[in-house]
């Protein structure tokens, strides 16, 4: 079972604070780490993996440091999101360097179990230049399994992955997280990381947001105020009408037309507007809501 710990870790980069003082730990089992591009993701893995010194604080794996730690390097595993450039290799050739790399004693053996557990035994023989995104994860997959190591550390392993190879991946890692493995992957869409993460966190502008399982976390999302563009047969009656409703905090006419509504409870809202609507004759004909990108979900969370 290993525990990876950062202790008030940070790193900067000249004037950039890539990661901001951050505490958390991830044991075994699958963890998503969410937060929008730039968060500092890929440097708080880069950092867990032993790739880059933490400028301030420390990551411990079982108690012992990462950084410059070889030992520790053999209990973890990396996918990074950057694409392997070597498309010259079979994904066979490809995984065996790996190996070797770890010096494994029957290295052979290794990466037929390693392509055996991402199902790449077959295309293995062929240049990794003529895989699809999928298989090119999987490929980077095996060769981050070679040593068999505890943790297994992803970055963003299904951007541009199709749905149903993206599908294999998730099984694949939630295969890996009930072996025991710890296993951490990152993300920038709640959805996905819902799906099959046991554990969420949540970074922001290099800072540590929120932790919790998805029930949670989906609470601190939908709980936050939102605002809903209305259009209907009659906005200013309709707008009069709100300013009655408890679940609304704010309301205003959009000189282009529609009603704005700052609406802080959402499920109390959904039953009363299209009730009130009706008892006042009004027709809605479009719901929007207005601020529903992600980046203003995020910056709720480290506001809260
Ligand atoms: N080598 C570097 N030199 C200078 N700034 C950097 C460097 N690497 C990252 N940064 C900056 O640190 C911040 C965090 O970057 P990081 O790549 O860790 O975020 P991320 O959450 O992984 O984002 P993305 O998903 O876009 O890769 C960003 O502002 C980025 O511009």
């Amino acid at each position: 079972m290993s525990v990876l710990e950062l202790t008030n870790t940070s790193r900067w980069y000249g004037n950039v604070v890539a990661v901001n003082d951050v505490s958390m730990q991830i044991g075994p089992g699958v963890t998503g780490l969410l937060g929008p591009n730039g968060a500092g993701k890929t440097t708080l893995i880069a950092m867990m993996a032993g790739f880059l010194a933490p400028s301030a604080g420390e990551v411990q794996l079982d108690g012992q440091p990462v950084w410059n730690n070889v030992s520790v390097y053999r209990a973890i595993g990396l996918v990074p999101e950057r694409e392997a450039s070597f498309g010259y290799l079979t994904g066979r050739q490809f995984v065996r360097a790996n190996a070797e790399l770890h010096k494994l004693s029957a290295p052979g053996e290794a990466t037929e179990r390693a392509l055996g557990i991402v199902d790449l035994v077959e295309p293995a023989g062929r240049l990794i230049s003529t895989y699809s995104k999928g298989m090119r994860q999987r490929v980077k997959l095996a060769a981050a399994l070679v040593h068999d190591p505890g943790v297994l550390l992803l970055d963003e392993p299904f951007n541009g992955v199709d749905p149903r190879q993206r599908m294999h991946l998730m099984d694949l890692l939630t295969r890996m997280g009930a072996e025991g493995r710890t296993v951490l992957f990152s993300s920038h869409i709640l959805e996905e990381v819902e799906q099959i993460a046991r554990h969420i966190e949540v970074v922001v502008s290099g800072r540590h947001a929120a932790s919790g399982d998805f029930g949670a976390i989906r609470r601190l999302m939908s709980d936050r105020p939102n605002v809903y563009l209305i259009r209907s047969s009659a906005d200013r009656r309709l707008a009069t009408v709100l300013m009655g409703a408890e679940s609304v905090a704010g309301v205003q006419l959009d000189p282009r037309g529609g009603v704005v509504v700052q609406v802080t409870d959402f499920g109390e809202f959904a039953r009363a507007l299209p009730r009130q609507a009706k008892e006042h004759g009004i027709t809605l004909r479009e719901v929007t809501p207005t601020d529903e990108s992600l980046e203003s979900v995020f910056a709720y969370l480290v506001s809260a």
